[in-house]
């Protein structure tokens, strides 16, 4: 297993885990919003604290600038005593420009009266533990597809029976998504995609598919396609991947039948993270080995 494929089994990961945190702590927290329906893009269906923009940024662009001040550590190949200035330079100048991101990040989501500022402060503060929490864990590395299948089932049913639980006591965790069809300007601008649900099914599409997809390519691996010596072969498969996963964002299904638009949110997150991770890929190799073949006849 490479560096780079740990960076990014780990920014997964801390993706995933942290927006399904935000999703509980949102729930527990009942967080009000202020003005938010009087904007498209903030009239959000979900409670307010903490701040899901501000916890998911701050937790992948902390796993970003840690993995990359250690990739450079590990390029520049100097020991902890002997650290370069010109290092120590990336290094604050990394940590500077998630300082200045976070910024934007807070003040816009303040700016929309989307959030109150304890909000967004504690967003950021979250996804830092998220972040932090994952680089002391390593069995994400390793981690076997029934394992991904696990944690898919127990993060879906803790949320799911989180819900029905404080529904059967009368509390509606639903409640700031009736405020929202009550009070945002335009009905247009309450999304579905924007719920609650179909967060935890993205989310919970996202690891499956991760977990389905590294299975997949150790199989390619397996079956003698290694895909990870030539540059071209690589820069081709980023290439390919994100045409697809354009054409796959393009892709809306029908908001009518809620279940099957959550089933779709699943199955969508799931096939986006199978395709860079195994078939194009696995596709790429099997035509380029298939041609070498053939001119090696
Ligand atoms: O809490 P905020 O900053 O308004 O963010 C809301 C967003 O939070 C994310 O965690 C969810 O995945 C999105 O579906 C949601 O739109």
């Amino acid at each position: 297993m490479d560096l780079l494929h740990n960076i990014g089994v780990k920014l997964i990961w801390v993706a995933v885990l942290g927006d399904w945190l935000n999703l509980v702590l949102k729930w527990v927290l009942f967080g009000e919003r202020l003005y938010w329906w009087q904007f498209s893009i903030a009239c959000e269906t979900g409670p307010g604290s903490p701040s899901g923009h501000a916890m998911g940024s701050a937790g992948v662009g902390y796993v970003m600038v840690t993995s990359e001040t250690s990739k450079e550590n590990h390029c520049f190949n100097i020991t902890h005593l002997r650290v370069t200035s010109a290092f120590r330079c990336l290094q604050l100048m990394l940590w500077m420009l998630l300082g200045l991101v976070e910024l934007l990040v807070c003040m816009s989501r303040v700016y929309l009266a989307a959030h109150f500022p304890h909000q967004v402060i504690s967003g950021v503060i979250s996804g830092i533990i998220v972040a932090e929490i994952f680089s002391r864990v390593q069995w994400i590395y390793s981690a076997s597809l029934k394992k991904y299948v696990c944690v898919t089932l127990y993060l879906l049913f803790f949320a799911v029976g989180l819900y029905v639980l404080l529904k059967a006591v009368g509390v509606d965790l639903l409640w700031i998504l009736a405020k929202a069809q009550k009070w945002c300007i335009s009905p247009d601008w309450v999304l579905l995609d924007s719920t609650p649900f179909a967060s935890l099914l993205r989310n919970m599409g996202t690891l499956f598919g991760l977990g389905l997809g590294l299975h997949l390519s150790g199989y390619n691996e397996t079956a003698g396609r290694k895909h990870s010596s030539s540059i071209s072969i690589r820069t081709g498969c980023i290439g390919v991947s994100l045409v697809l996963l354009q054409l796959l964002d393009k892709m809306t299904s029908s908001s009518s039948n809620q279940l099957l638009f959550y089933l779709l949110s699943f199955c969508k997150s799931a096939v986006a993270l199978v395709l860079p991770t195994a078939l194009v890929p696995g596709v790429i190799c099997w035509i380029s080995s298939k041609s070498k073949h053939e001119k090696d006849m």
